[in-house]
């Protein structure tokens, strides 16, 4: 297997794509950003790539939910939860009162503004493909246009070059990524567990009164609860939206699958971007009328009345 991922090595998403079993081993190439990640598993130059796709202080990654709801189409297979810890790093001798620009992510400077305000007020932030990227361009011999890097522990332990002037400066104690594993659209789907997700991307078929209320209907009348909602724009035309939606289940409950037979009548364009396993293993609350066996006996009653059967 080869697996692309956001490096370089160090990055968060490293860390989220060593958590798969057998990656360790695997080929792993590390890529500059998400599209790129994307566009080698569309092309056949890896097997999968891993990818964050939901961020506890940003939120949806737009990068990651544009690029997988356009172009060919590709598969999430797994998701992965990565607990997020930031440090201040500098070359040695660096002391904090010296540092006047500060590199990294972007989300992971989001998650870290409120330290800063406080302990470097006047620094400038200057953003980089990635935290472990910010990392490493302040090892010797490179000439940065900044003085320390936020980034992940990782990147100290296999640095150690690098200094860390303070830890765990995130603003939210507890910060998760979500990262999720995407192929190419024949990976076999995952087997059901009761603890599952399913990724859409719901183009707002029409512009009109309604429209969303009647793509919600599907799921509610359904009993599917949706885990995140999000609109989009399709970047063709000003005030032209898509919904990237996560819903509880696997497209093999009846539930989902009827939700989504509802959907793609509303809205043809509908796309399916995998049912997986949930890592935090949360099983689904399904109440009886919305339980496989309940659609099946009422499909079967439907079907004795069409043909004509004992009612
Ligand atoms: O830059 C990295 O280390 C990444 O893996 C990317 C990323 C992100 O896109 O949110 C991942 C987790 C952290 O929240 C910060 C940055």
């Amino acid at each position: 297997m080869r697996y692309a991922y956001l490096g370089p090595a160090g990055t968060f998403t490293e860390a989220a794509l060593l958590g798969v079993e057998g990656a360790r081993e695997a080929e792993r190439v590390p890529v500059s950003s998400v599209p790129v990640a994307l566009a080698a598993v569309r092309s056949g130059d890896v097997d999968a790539a891993m990818v964050p796709i939901e961020n506890s202080v940003e939120g949806g990654v737009t990068a990651t939910l544009d690029a997988i709801a356009t172009g060919s189409e590709l598969r999430i297979v797994r998701e992965a939860l990565v607990p997020i810890s930031f440090v201040l790093v500098a070359p040695a001798g660096t002391a904090l009162a010296d540092v006047r620009a500060v590199s990294t992510h972007s989300h992971a400077w989001a998650q870290v503004r409120g330290w800063m305000d406080q302990h470097l007020p006047g620094a400038d932030y200057v953003p980089a493909s990635s935290t472990a990227a910010a990392a490493l361009a302040l090892l010797p011999g490179r000439d940065v246009g900044f003085d320390a890097a936020v980034c992940s522990p990782v990147v100290v332990e296999q640095h150690p070059e690098l200094e860390v002037l303070a830890e765990n400066i995130g603003d939210n104690q507890g910060a998760v990524t979500r990262f999720v594993l995407v192929a190419r659209p024949d990976a076999p789907l995952p087997p059901r567990t009761g603890a599952d997700r399913t990724t859409l991307v719901i183009p707002l078929w029409e512009d009109r009164a309604g429209a969303l209320m009647e793509i919600l209907e599907q799921f509610a009348t359904r009993g599917v609860n949706l885990s995140r909602i999000e609109s989009r724009p399709t970047g063709n035309v000003l005030g032209e939206y898509f919904f990237s939606v996560d819903v509880d289940g696997h497209v093999q409950d009846a539930r989902v699958a009827d939700a989504l037979v509802g959907l793609r009548r509303v809205c043809p364009s509908t796309r399916f971007l995998g049912s997986y396993q949930r890592a935090d293993r949360k099983v689904a609350t399904v109440a009886r009328h919305h339980s496989d066996g309940a659609f099946r006996e009422a499909q079967a009653w439907v079907a004795g009345l069409q043909g004509g059967g004992p009612r």
